[in-house]
């Protein structure tokens, strides 16, 4: 079908066209359509989610995506996912990258590239984990590091990292390590915009309510032109897109889509073991949200420096 557009009426008239003729015209409408304003512009938000291995990070973006809790992944596997979600009526694409909880320690790994490509970080740690709770404050010090040294902020528009802190496995209330007050404290603490307590396990809501604060920390981010990207954050972004290691869902899981696996801990294994054991829910959903200070800033060097 050809589409004739005359002064102020459409005239339609078939003629066969080849699939390469219908995918030029395809692209031809959707200019037109985006230069006249017609289709809404996309909404993408680039979320890097950290934490130390076993938390339950890769758990906690497929229960997102698809809505199920799938027991073990390739704990190895660093994978981009990208996932497009109606919020707040708006449609928003997510690109997701779920980084190998062992990458963070590993020199050889581009930290800085990745980190500089993210809008927002979920951090997450095992409340059953004393050592990924601790290990938040080193990574939010890197978060802090990478993504403010390239931008400028000014005393009117402080630039505060979107990071949401999310302590997972309230499934687990016997084996609990890190207690909500304390997870609330270090949310103030170390700037972070939001926290939350979850199980990705028991309740899909929660998981949804994570992403749903990406989305809401991002807007506010994106509201103000002084903290929009900076052309060496876009540079980023064309080294992942050339990196092609983005899978549009569904994945099927088990795969090995991009990266290879690399030798894990014993102490990792025999934690992910512990990780996957049966728990007891709690009954109420626990989020708490701060505005970040600069005081809050200070603590996390006196923190990192004991
Ligand atoms: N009980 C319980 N187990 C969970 C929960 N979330 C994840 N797990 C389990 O914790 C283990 C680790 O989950 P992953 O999602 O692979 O953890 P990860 O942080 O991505 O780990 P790395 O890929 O090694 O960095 C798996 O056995 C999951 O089934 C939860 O909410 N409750």
């Amino acid at each position: 079908m050809c589409v004739y557009v005359c002064e102020n009426s459409f005239i339609a008239v078939q003629i066969p066209l080849s699939n390469r003729d219908l995918s030029s015209l395809n692209t031809m409408t959707t200019t037109l359509c985006n230069k006249m304003g017609l289709i809404p512009k996309q909404k993408r938000i680039r979320v890097m989610i950290m934490g130390q291995p076993g938390v339950g990070k890769t758990a906690l973006l497929v229960r997102f995506v698809t809505k199920k809790f799938i027991g073990d992944y390739d704990p190895n596997l660093e994978k981009m996912y990208t996932y497009q979600v109606s919020m707040e009526s708006e449609m928003v694409t997510f690109e997701i990258l779920d980084t190998a909880g062992y990458a963070v320690q590993d020199k050889s790994y581009n930290l800085e590239m990745n980190m500089r490509w993210a809008d927002v970080f979920v951090l997450v740690y095992s409340i059953t984990d004393k050592c990924s709770f601790d290990d938040c404050s080193r990574i939010k010090f890197l978060i802090n590091y990478y993504k403010k040294k390239r931008r400028l902020s000014t005393k009117d528009h402080p630039f505060e990292v979107p990071v949401i802190l999310v302590g997972n496995k309230v499934d687990q209330q016997y084996d609990r390590m890190v207690t909500y007050a304390e997870g609330r404290k270090r949310c103030q603490e170390l700037g972070c915009v939001a926290f939350h307590e979850i199980s990705v396990r028991e309740d899909v809501d929660q998981a949804y309510a994570v992403f749903k604060e990406v989305f809401t920390s991002w807007k506010a981010l994106s509201k103000n032109p002084k903290l929009k990207r900076s052309s060496s954050d876009h540079g980023a972004e064309a080294f992942f897109n050339s990196a092609s290691k983005f899978i549009s869902w569904p994945l099927v899981f088990g795969e090995s889509a991009c990266g290879s696996p690399s030798n894990r801990s014993e102490d990792t294994q025999e934690f992910r073991a512990r990780a996957s054991t049966e728990g007891h829910i709690r009954s109420s959903v626990a989020v708490c949200r701060y505005l970040p200070s600069l005081s809050a800033r200070g603590s996390i060097c006196s923190y990192l420096k004991k």
